[in-house]
């Protein structure tokens, strides 16, 4: 059986991040990957230099290529930059009835540059979050959602409810960015319970693009038909050995092994 998985995300030229982190991990996983690209970025370990988005049709079109032709088991979404991209991005998900669709809400690349206009923060809420199975915000993103402050987990629990609230009907906020303590937490709400998902926390600054691979690792396994709550495990076990056995590469937040989940396996 071959399984597919489209992402609609931005490019990194880095390799670390966005359609490539999204690629390489579906492969690892497996999973045979397509894309629809939505933005060009110049980007490396150090940050982004320039931003060049598509126009919303070409965007659509790719899409509508790969849904008239091969189609998608599980679709994902990464940076979507506007209003216009993302209500042309809801139509086509609409359009070929894809379900299983995993929404990374990218705001901010860890640097601070800006991959979403901050009026299409509506947007996201309106069209394209009310279509999501599982939608994969970190806790700044949270913020932004919902208006809330978050500082404990009972906030994010709140947080949480209120994107469930959107029509979300899986929320998972990841704590990548919670950075005291000894562990770190991801929150999964499925509108009536919570499921916690615990890792050590890794000390490394090499953590570029560990929010795309882990939403990608989601859609992946959800492409292969398993439950929100298994894809959830697998996606964070895959970047756990990801962010553990880095690469030291470039010289600013590095990029995380998107082989090192296999190598566990096959060793
Ligand atoms: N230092 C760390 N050690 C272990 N796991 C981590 C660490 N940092 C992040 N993670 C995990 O990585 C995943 C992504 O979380 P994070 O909050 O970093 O996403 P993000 O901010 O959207 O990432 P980015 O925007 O850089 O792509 C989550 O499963 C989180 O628990
Ligand atoms: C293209 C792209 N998408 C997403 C992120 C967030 O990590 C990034 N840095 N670049």
């Amino acid at each position: 059986m071959v399984y597919k998985a489209l992402t609609v995300a931005g490019s990194d030229s880095g390799g670390g991040a966005g359609i490539q982190a999204d690629l390489k991990t579906f492969q690892e996983l497996r999973v045979f990957g397509m894309s629809a690209l939505t933005a060009v970025t110049a980007q490396n370990t150090l940050g982004v230099q320039g931003v060049y988005p598509l126009p919303p049709d070409a965007v659509a079109q790719q899409m509508e290529s790969v849904g008239t032709d091969l189609g998608a088991d599980a679709v994902k979404t990464g940076m979507l930059f506007s209003a216009e991209i993302i209500e042309a991005v809801a139509a086509k998900v609409r359009q070929f009835g894809w379900d299983r669709l995993v929404v990374d809400p990218v705001m901010i690349a860890k640097g601070g540059a800006p991959l979403l206009q901050e009026e299409a923060v509506s947007a996201l809420k309106t069209y394209l979050l009310p279509l999501a199975m599982v939608a994969t915000p970190n806790i700044p993103e949270a913020e932004a959602l919902t208006g809330l402050k978050i500082q404990s987990i009972e906030d994010r629990k709140e947080a949480a409810k209120r994107l469930h609230e959107l029509g979300v009907k899986h929320v998972v906020i990841k704590g990548g960015h919670d950075d005291d303590g000894e562990e770190t937490v991801d929150i999964l709400y499925d509108g009536s319970e919570f499921f916690y998902f615990t890792s050590k926390r890794i000390k490394t600054k090499h953590t570029h693009g560990t929010g795309c691979t882990f939403s990608a690792a989601i859609a992946a396994e959800l492409a292969k038909g398993k439950t929100v709550q298994e894809a959830v495990q697998t996606a964070k076990s895959f970047i756990q050995a990801a962010i553990e056995h880095e690469l030291g590469i470039g010289h600013g937040h590095g990029p995380t092994n998107h082989w090192a989940y296999r190598d566990k396996q096959t060793r």
